[in-house]
């Protein structure tokens, strides 16, 4: 680099901020734009509806950063006073821009103008009308961006920021710079690793940015370090140092998006030309839920979900058959939960995240099993068929078949049982071979849930240090497949 590099500030404006009414989101969305258009983010300052704080703010970012860019406080309210500010910095004042307000009165029809509206067509006397354009249209926008010199002030709502800023980022791209960027992930602790990522930062300077970031959360790793770098040469030597650098077998293969590539991976897998029994059962499961799925519409069908590992990994194999066979738009997913009555708050809040990820339609029942699966039919007559995570080592479950009727006593539903023949290990397999998100208790030493009453961590993972502290190993390194349930009081 260097001559060509373009940067920016930050200034996201308004009281209820401030006063922590509104969570700023609108930097965040900023700072991820601007980085991929080539442009280095240096500051993000929050500052309330404040005339001087505008002014000086506005100011100092003006003379600092290529661009200046402002969210927020451009409303027809009292308190909204961005165009005042800006106005301020620059030394000049506001007055009705002619064109605006014919902008104002097309957009929003001449009798619904009032005063208060008018008052967003006073900008700086000096401002600029910043059009966008449609990327597949071609068509301008209606509504303009009013800018100042570097400065360029966006609303705050977010939605209308974002589209704003998507219409009109050719403004602010860097022609010359690329940022080509890596993720390593790391499952040794932040502090353990720290003086060797110390060390390769320091030998690469500012040729390549190097971050650490923790994650005490994760299943799969503890740090994510990022490498920034405008040289696709000098970040891969940055990378193999750091490989080379932390202890052989920590650096993880990561998988970012699982729900994205499920199909891609998943197929993959049932592809392949390797006929162990992870292979053979992932086959097996796919071709199951494939045939369900032409017996059955995704409306006819939902899957029965309770935030176990069986049913976890069974949603991502259902997500990835209907990714393949609808690629164009996955139909929403219907999800049956019947909540326990005392069920883990780490399920209650993996079956919520759950349902985001994978976009469920979650029919949320709670109590008995029985009685509700009689109020689903009540009430989503349309549902025939439920997939299920059983396995036959679960209780009552050894006669049953790919697809079984419920029992005649119980409301009749076609259950579909994909990973009847499954065991315990292969489950492990599949959900971290694809990085998959599971509930955290199975990292605590849980190996099959139920209720906060009838379940306990697996005393076979039990570890009791020298101190007579017990702590518990996660559930994939169970070694006996037999002892899954032994947490279990039923
Ligand atoms: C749709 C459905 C039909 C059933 N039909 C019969 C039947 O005909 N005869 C019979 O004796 N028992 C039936 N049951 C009860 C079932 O056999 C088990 O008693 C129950 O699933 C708990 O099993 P588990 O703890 O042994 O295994 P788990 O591993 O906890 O459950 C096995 C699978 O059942 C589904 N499931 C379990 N609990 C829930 C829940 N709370 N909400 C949504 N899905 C859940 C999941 O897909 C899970 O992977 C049915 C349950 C369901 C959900
Ligand atoms: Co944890
Ligand atoms: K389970
Ligand atoms: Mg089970």
């Amino acid at each position: 680099m260097d001559g060509n590099r373009v940067t920016a500030g930050i200034i996201i404006v308004g009281d209820e901020i401030l006063k922590g009414q509104t969570q700023d989101t609108n930097s965040h969305f900023l700072c991820r734009r601007l980085f991929a258009l080539g442009v280095e983010v240096k500051r993000v300052s929050v500052i309330g509806d404040d005339l001087d704080d505008i002014a000086t703010e506005v100011l100092e970012f003006s003379r600092n950063y290529t661009h200046v860019i402002t969210s927020g406080g451009v409303g027809p309210t009292h308190d909204d006073m961005t165009f005042e500010g800006v106005a301020k910095a620059f030394s000049t004042s506001t007055a009705p821009h002619p064109e605006l307000v014919q902008v104002l009165k097309d957009y929003f029809g001449p009798d619904n103008l009032d005063s208060a509206m008018m008052k967003m067509a006073q900008i700086p006397s000096t401002a600029k009308l910043q059009y966008g354009v449609h990327k597949t249209t071609g068509e301008r926008t209606k509504y303009p961006l009013v800018s100042v010199n570097n400065v360029y002030m966006f609303p705050g709502v977010p939605s209308l920021m974002e589209r704003a800023f998507v219409l009109l980022e050719d403004l602010f791209r860097n022609p010359d710079v690329t940022f080509h960027t890596e993720e390593l992930y790391i499952n040794r602790t932040e502090s353990s690793i720290a003086q060797e990522i110390k060390t390769v930062a320091d030998q690469f300077g500012k040729s390549v940015v190097i971050g650490s970031y923790p994650d005490l959360h994760n299943s799969y790793y503890q740090v994510k370090i990022s490498l920034e770098s405008t040289s696709q040469d000098q970040l891969n030597k940055a990378s193999v140092q750091i490989k080379s650098s932390v202890p052989a077998g920590s650096v993880v293969p990561f998988e970012k998006d699982p729900v994205g590539t499920a199909a891609e991976h998943v197929y993959d897998i049932v592809n392949s030309k390797v006929d162990d029994t992870f292979h053979t059962s992932v086959r097996h499961a796919v071709s199951i839920i494939e045939q369900a799925l032409d017996k059955y519409t995704l409306k006819d069908m939902c899957l029965g979900f309770n935030g176990g590992k069986d049913c976890t990994l069974l949603l991502h194999l259902f997500h990835a058959v209907v990714q393949k066979k609808y690629p164009d738009e996955i139909g929403k997913l219907q999800a049956l939960y019947i909540r326990s009555r005392l069920p883990f708050p780490e399920v209650e809040l993996f079956v919520q995240q759950a349902c985001k990820r994978y976009n469920l339609e979650l029919i949320r029942y709670e109590g008995r099993i029985k009685e509700n699966l009689a109020a689903l039919k009540d009430g989503h007559p349309n549902i025939k068929a439920v997939l299920m995570g059983t396995r036959k080592t679960d209780p009552y479950s050894d006669h049953l078949d790919s697809f079984s009727m419920t029992d005649a006593d119980w409301p009749q539903f076609m259950r579909v049982n994909p990973i009847l023949n499954w065991t315990y290990e292969t489950v492990w397999t599949f959900l971290r071979t694809l990085c998959l998100p599971y509930c955290s208790l199975y990292d605590h030493g849980y190996t099959s849930l139920g209720s906060m009453n009838n379940t306990h961590p697996n005393p076979s993972l039990q570890i009791v240090d020298s101190n007579g502290i017990v702590s518990y190993k996660p559930a994939y390194q169970l070694l006996d497949n037999g002892n899954e349930r032994d947490g279990r009081n039923v």
